[in-house]
């Protein structure tokens, strides 16, 4: 038995195209139906459930008579416009029958990587569940260019699982877990648990299904899940058809267990949801400063800047190797630094004494900038 998820009173459960649709026939209403009727028992149980549904994309197919999914985007947001109504329908329909009320939430990567919007995200969410409501989340696929796309449900749902402060995410997919390699390609191990990034140092993560319809693959669920894990949210990776028994706390699927202590919702935005407006690079003594002694980053340290950020914009701290060493929100439009690169705080005017970026507003990573 797995308490942590037995005993979650709010889960986020997050369902894949794979499990909801074929790319012959669209929707499939029986496999949605027998979903509802496992979440519509949660709450009847009186657990708080917030849905992630994929599917709009592939629901719209048969409608709009395209028969593969859309290379372009624009064909896609057209899918998307026509699959979403259908599939947010198909829901509330089916949620009627068990007396569930739908409201319908649909995000941007915008929505959450301006700090403001994740805020509001949050009390939306907040207000929705207080109402009873069940919120039905998707990525606003219709508007959502490239630049803001979140790419796949299943980051999106670590990220809603944080937003809407979840006990428990359940990744449901057409596979009952993660194996140690594809199991459709040939002969694999289901992995009970996942405690940390070593747990999957053997495991061959693969794309997406071969129905054609998921987007993600397994690499965005187990990427999703260690996101949710470190923010303190135990995971459940398993199949549709086993949702009933992962959400009982039956040893189904892949459980990744919570791992360090819960960041604060700063922390996580700024690691997980925030997107840089630009690069503050430092020398190898700032760099030790902050990522040794945990020191706020002062001007003496700073060699150069790039980018038009403002003050209290997300921006990478990079070393001069040109890796990422933390991410944080600075104290100063781009505009202002070139005057203070390298000065010692004493000789600086009173305004300019500050710290660039203060400890409790970064969090310390070590990836190499997107590039
Ligand atoms: N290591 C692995 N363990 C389990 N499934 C894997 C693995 N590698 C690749 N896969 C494939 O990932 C697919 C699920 O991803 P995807 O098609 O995106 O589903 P969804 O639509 O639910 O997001 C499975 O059908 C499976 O074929
Ligand atoms: N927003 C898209 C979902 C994209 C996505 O991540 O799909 P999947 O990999 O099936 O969870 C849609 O509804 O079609």
């Amino acid at each position: 038995m797995r308490p942590e998820i037995a005993g979650a009173r709010r889960v986020v459960v997050k369902v894949g195209s794979s499990s909801l649709t074929t790319l012959a026939d669209g929707l499939d209403v029986e496999r949605l139906q027998a979903l509802v009727d496992v979440l519509g028992a949660l709450r009847a149980g009186g657990r708080e459930v917030v849905l992630v549904s994929s599917g709009a994309i592939a629901a719209g197919l048969a409608p709009l008579a395209l028969s593969g999914k859309p290379r372009d985007l624009a064909t896609a947001q057209a899918a998307a416009s026509v699959g979403q109504l259908r599939l947010v329908q198909t829901y509330a329909d089916a949620f009627a029958g068990h007396g569930v009320t739908v409201g319908q939430v649909l995000l941007t990567a915008d929505d959450l990587t301006r700090r403001s919007h994740y805020r509001n995200a949050r009390q939306t969410v907040e207000r929705l569940l207080a109402l009873g409501v069940l919120p039905i989340v998707n990525e606003n696929d219709t508007v959502a260019t490239e630049e803001i796309r979140f790419g796949d449900n299943d980051r999106l749902a670590a990220l809603v699982a944080h937003v809407a402060v979840a006990d428990a995410l359940v990744l449901l997919s057409d596979v009952d877990g993660v194996y140690d390699g594809d199991p459709r390609v040939g002969p694999a191990q289901r992995i009970d648990t996942v405690h940390g990034a070593d747990d999957l140092a053997h495991v061959v993560l693969g794309s997406a299904s071969r129905n054609g319809v998921g987007t993600g693959g397994m690499a965005t669920k187990v990427e999703a899940a260690m996101i949710a894990a470190h923010a303190g949210v135990p995971v459940v990776v398993t199949s549709a058809e086993q949702a009933g028994a992962a959400l009982a706390g039956e040893p189904v699927g892949t459980l990744f267990a919570v791992r360090g202590r819960r960041p604060s919702a700063r922390q996580f935005w700024l690691r997980y949801a925030s997107r840089p407006r630009g690069e503050v690079r430092l020398d190898a003594g700032a760099v030790a400063a902050v990522r040794e002694r945990g020191a706020s980053l002062l001007a003496a340290g700073v060699t150069g800047v790039s980018g038009e950020f403002l003050a209290d914009d997300p921006v990478d701290l990079v070393g001069p190797d040109g890796v990422v060493v933390a991410r944080g929100l600075v104290a100063y439009d781009a505009r202002e630094l070139p005057a203070l690169l390298g000065r010692k705080t004493a000789d600086l005017d009173p305004e300019h004494r500050r710290e660039v970026v203060h400890r409790d507003e970064m969090v310390l990573v070590g990836r190499r900038p997107a590039s």
